[in-house]
């Protein structure tokens, strides 16, 4: 039976769905047989998709940089997986960052 489609947070619903597969693999799961050719694998398929990301951008078409960029964000979430780090960290990273201006945030790093 196909999964129902959530009606709102998509990330979170894929990111269950990641650490569902991680649990338990089946033969049909690409998440899982990612999982089982280990972090290299993983980390592979992150740059892979993040240079099609950069090749999308720079052929400009919307379709194609919507398409490339959900391939990015999906591999992104199976290394956070393969970590258990829940995207609620990377959410609360942003809202730490969130109205405080790049430049400035650069100037006040030490070191
Ligand atoms: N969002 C995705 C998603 N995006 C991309 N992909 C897969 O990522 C793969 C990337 O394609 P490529 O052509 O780059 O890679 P490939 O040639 O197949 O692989 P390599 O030979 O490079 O290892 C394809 O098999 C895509 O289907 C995804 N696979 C799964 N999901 C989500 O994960 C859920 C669980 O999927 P399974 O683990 O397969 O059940 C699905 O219901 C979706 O919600």
């Amino acid at each position: 039976m196909p999964m129902e489609k959530p009606k709102d947070d998509i990330i979170a619903a894929i990111y269950r769905v990641i650490q569902e597969r991680k649990a338990n693999p089946s033969e049909s799961s690409y998440t899982a047989s990612l999982m089982a050719k280990g972090v290299d694998k993983i980390l592979k398929k992150v740059g892979e998709e993040a240079t099609e990301v950069v090749i999308a951008g720079k052929g400009g078409k919307r379709e194609e940089i919507v398409y490339e960029t959900a391939d990015l964000i999906f591999h992104n979430l199976v290394l956070l997986g393969f970590y258990d780090i829940d995207p609620e960290e990377v959410y609360a990273e942003l809202r730490r960052r969130f109205g405080i201006s790049g430049i400035e945030e650069k100037e006040s790093r030490v070191g």
